[in-house]
């Protein structure tokens, strides 16, 4: 039945011969539609069909997919293993129609995940399968505790315990997928150290101070501590950094200390920084490993695939899925524009008719959350940037804005919620903490403590700078190899740490 997968693969690759031509498949769908099992058949199919193909680089290329789902899929309401990022990937043929590579390029990562999941949703599938694949040794090694209820796999409905088996396979076989594509021993420690690290981070908890204009209280700075002997940093400086901001004013360095919440939020900023930049690290390794170019055989044309996430409509619908559910507008507009309204699209409609639904055109939608200055996002940069901006003051704008809207839908209480009417349906967007994820910055001190580690390689991973799609899988940026994180013995350091701690405050 129409649209065959292997059939649009399958012209893909004629095209690629007969016209030499670069191919793009564009698989738009809502979540749990069938996209990320739709782009591995065809990728599979697209390969199997590559004359003389070497086993090697096919089972490589089709292997990748159990590294990419543990560290950017997790388990929502809608799908046990949905895609939580975009990817576009892009096979490499010779002038024979050979495979001769790969290139992954991710967008969007789903990183808020690490910190916060909705109920009955899943974390990331990398943390449950650490807990279950790896061996108390090195659970042990990382300071961690297979019983200990942690925040991040307690976020969520998935019970550890009765997945433990399902899991633990599934980490062998990441672990598997990751020597193929060339993690060695000094790759790998530093992988379990930064998500030791982020497990670590998740874990910290502050306190109000006695008395006014006090710094906070670090509940439990043995989790700093922690952290900071996984990534080689100053644990101090790390302690330092989460509970004060410093600002430079007339050449003048300014402290101020950071209330509850900010500490609170720097701490996750921190933990999602790290896990962003170890996605796209790994990404980028697995690029490095498919190069094309190693085959030393010029690349004629390519076919891309692209799977982003799905349009979504959960139970509480949040910054995430305005973003996914934007790109998908724009994704169905790119649809109307290119397919439908030329001649060889109106044909394809009239075959598909009655297949699939042709959808109005989108473009009031696009203008509701583009325009300048009154689009959605436009609106939340401005009462993001606003000092006493809030959730409620961003819905009040938008519902101001667009009054006469029938795009805008409001609610009849308090709430900060709004609804968009989307090309596929109305969602009503819950806006607690929109202005939290929008800001979404590490500040300056904890930055500058991740580039004073003494690993390079950490060193290297925050001096890096972000590729135009967001990642630091695409930038030219050299970095080191990684070298073993170096473990300092600490014993019952915590109290020596608070005690350095005030000293440094007072000072
Ligand atoms: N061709 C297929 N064969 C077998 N099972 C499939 C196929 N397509 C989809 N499924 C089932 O549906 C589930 C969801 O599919 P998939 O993860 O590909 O959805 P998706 O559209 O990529 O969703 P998301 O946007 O959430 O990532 C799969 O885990 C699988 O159980």
């Amino acid at each position: 039945m129409p649209p065959h997968i292997f059939n649009v693969a399958a012209r893909a690759y004629q095209r690629i011969q007969e016209e030499k031509t670069n191919q793009v498949i564009l698989v738009s769908g809502e979540s749990g539609a069938g996209k990320t099992e739709s782009t591995k058949l065809m990728v599979k199919h697209l390969v199997y069909m590559s004359p003389n193909r070497s086993d090697d680089l096919h089972n490589k290329i089709v292997q990748v997919n159990p590294l990419l789902e543990a560290f950017g899929n997790a388990q929502t309401i809608i799908n046990d293993n949905s895609s939580r990022f975009a990817k576009y990937l892009e096979l490499s043929f010779d002038e024979r129609g050979q495979v001769i590579g790969a290139t992954i390029r991710d967008y969007m990562l789903e990183k808020a995940r690490v910190v916060t999941c909705n109920k009955d949703e899943g974390n990331f599938h990398i943390f449950y399968s650490l807990f279950a694949g790896a061996s108390k040794q090195q659970l042990i090694g990382l300071n961690l505790s297979e019983s200990k209820d942690y925040r991040i796999i307690k976020c969520g409905c998935l019970k550890l315990l009765e997945e433990k088996t399902k899991y633990r396979e599934i980490y062998l076989q990441q672990m598997d997928a990751l020597k193929r594509i060339g993690f060695d021993a000094d790759d790998m420690n530093i992988l379990h150290c930064m998500l030791g690290a982020i497990i670590h981070l998740t874990e910290v908890r502050f306190k109000e101070a006695d008395k006014v204009n006090e710094p906070l209280e670090i509940v439990n700075p043995d989790q700093v501590e922690l952290a900071a002997e996984l990534l080689n940093v100053d644990p101090l400086e790390l302690c330092l950094s989460l509970i004060k901001t410093k600002t430079e004013y007339g050449g003048e360095q300014l402290y101020h200390l950071k209330n509850l919440e900010q500490a609170r939020e720097s701490c996750d900023a921190l933990a999602k920084a790290i896990y962003e930049r170890m996605f796209g690290w790994v990404i980028r390794r697995i690029n490095e490993d498919l190069n094309p170019t190693k085959q030393r055989k010029k690349v004629a044309a390519s076919i891309g695939i692209l799977d982003i996430a799905g349009f979504e409509n959960l139970q509480v619908n949040s910054f995430g899925q305005l973003c996914i559910n934007f790109v998908n507008e724009r994704l169905q507009n790119f649809m109307n524009d290119h397919v439908f309204r030329n001649e060889k699209g109106y044909t394809l409609m009239k075959a598909f008719h009655g297949l699939i639904q042709i959808s109005k055109n989108n473009e009031d939608i696009i203008d509701t959350f583009w325009k300048k200055n009154i689009g959605l996002f436009d609106l939340l940069d401005e009462e993001t940037q606003f000092k006493q901006g809030s959730d409620a003051g961003f819905v009040r704008k938008v519902t101001t804005n667009h009054a006469k809207s029938e795009i805008i839908a409001k609610t009849r209480n308090d709430d900060p919620v709004f609804g968009v009417c989307h090309f596929a349906g109305k969602v009503w967007y819950d806006c607690h903490g929109f202005l939290d994820k929008n800001k979404d910055t590490l500040n300056d001190d904890l930055f500058d403590c991740m580039k004073d580690s003494t690993n390079d390689f950490i060193r290297d991973l925050f001096t890096i700078k972000k590729g135009p799609t967001g990642t630091i899988s695409e930038t030219q940026f050299h970095l080191r190899q990684p070298k073993k994180v170096q473990r300092e013995h600490r014993s019952n350091n915590a109290m020596q740490l608070s005690t350095e701690l005030g000293k440094s405050l007072k000072e």
